[in-house]
């Protein structure tokens, strides 16, 4: 959950294990851990869920991915969640920017100043925190294919990265690179599945897809969670709201499936339109979305 008030946040976690989620889809860079952690934390100790029940992920900023910081990192996130293991920490981006106080380190263009790390060394110290039990599982998001491919070439590899977090949508479908990870026994998992927030790009209001949710008697958050679910992509909505937390949960996206023709539908609304794309970053050895895939 990111880009939501603290208050606003703990009570959205908790509303979200009491109707069903156990997935919650953190990070460092959200800059709201903490009170997703009194969320989980407060329903833990009511008895509400188990720690073992939910499936916690955290991801590793940019600025960490220096060997020597990786564990720091994940220990500053583990705490502010207030757990002793997360169920899968995934390297946010394959690009590392310099360390220090700065989220985000630019120069005097407004450019990101880059470390010196690659990332195939910043993945060895992440296979430590799984030798060592911070971490079950670890993964990777905003991959193309091409760094994908050589992180599993890897020579030594300890651990595969179980998942390729990447924005997906009907206006940016991934059909390559979705076919590339699954064919690696890679997992995808979609962010911005419903198109971001408003501002973004109206991805709800498409009229094939109001025409698909009205066939359905469905809403459109629902047509696009069901969406992914039916092409094996993991899907993490965000809401904030509990009212549309219930509606984007399973009864709702499990009660009923996408036609193949619906589906064809969906998948013809690509335009290769990506709304996460980083800008200031354009210019680093690692920027992911020069590859077309
Ligand atoms: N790895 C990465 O680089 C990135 C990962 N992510 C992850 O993916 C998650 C989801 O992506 P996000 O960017 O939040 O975008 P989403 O596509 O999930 O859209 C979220 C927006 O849709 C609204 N919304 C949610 N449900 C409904 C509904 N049923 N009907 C109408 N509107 C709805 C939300 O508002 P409201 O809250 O008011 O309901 C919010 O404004 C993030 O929370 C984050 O965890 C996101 C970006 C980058
Ligand atoms: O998950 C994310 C949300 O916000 C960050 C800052 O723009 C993004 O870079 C990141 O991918």
């Amino acid at each position: 959950k990111c880009l939501a008030a603290p208050g606003e946040v703990t009570e959205a976690v908790k509303v979200a294990i009491d109707v069903g989620y156990r997935h919650f889809d953190c990070a460092y860079m959200y800059h709201n851990e903490n009170e997703v952690g009194v969320g989980i934390q407060s329903k833990i100790k009511e008895g509400a869920v188990r720690r073992e029940n939910l499936f916690i992920v955290s991801k590793l900023w940019c600025t960490c991915h220096k060997k020597s910081l990786v564990k720091a990192a994940c220990t500053r996130s583990l705490k502010a969640l207030k757990l002793d293991y997360l169920d899968l920490y995934l390297m946010h981006w394959p690009m590392g920017f310099k360390s220090g106080e700065a989220d985000l380190p630019v120069d005097h263009n407004g450019m990101i100043i880059p470390s010196d790390t690659d990332f195939l060394d910043t993945w060895e110290a992440m296979e430590n925190l799984v030798a060592t039990g911070l971490v079950r599982a670890i993964g990777v998001s905003n991959f193309n294919h091409e760094q994908l491919e050589r992180l599993l070439k890897k020579p030594n590899l300890r651990f595969k990265p179980v998942t390729n977090q990447i924005e997906c949508h009907p206006y940016l479908t991934q059909k390559n690179l979705i076919s590339f990870c699954q064919s690696r026994n890679v997992s995808v998992t979609a962010y911005l599945p419903l198109g971001g927030s408003s501002g973004g790009m109206h991805l709800m209001e498409d009229p094939m897809i109001q025409t698909i949710a009205q066939k359905h008697s469905k809403s459109a958050a629902q047509i696009l969670i069901r969406f992914q679910i039916q092409r094996n992509v993991r899907v993490i909505p965000k809401s904030v709201n509990p009212k549309r937390i219930l509606e984007n949960f399973q009864e709702s996206v499990f009660d009923f499936e996408l036609s193949e023709e619906d589906m064809t539908d969906l998948l013809g609304l690509d335009r290769n339109l990506r709304l996460s794309t980083f800008p200031i970053t354009e210019n680093h050895k690692d920027y992911p979305f020069r590859a077309e895939f």
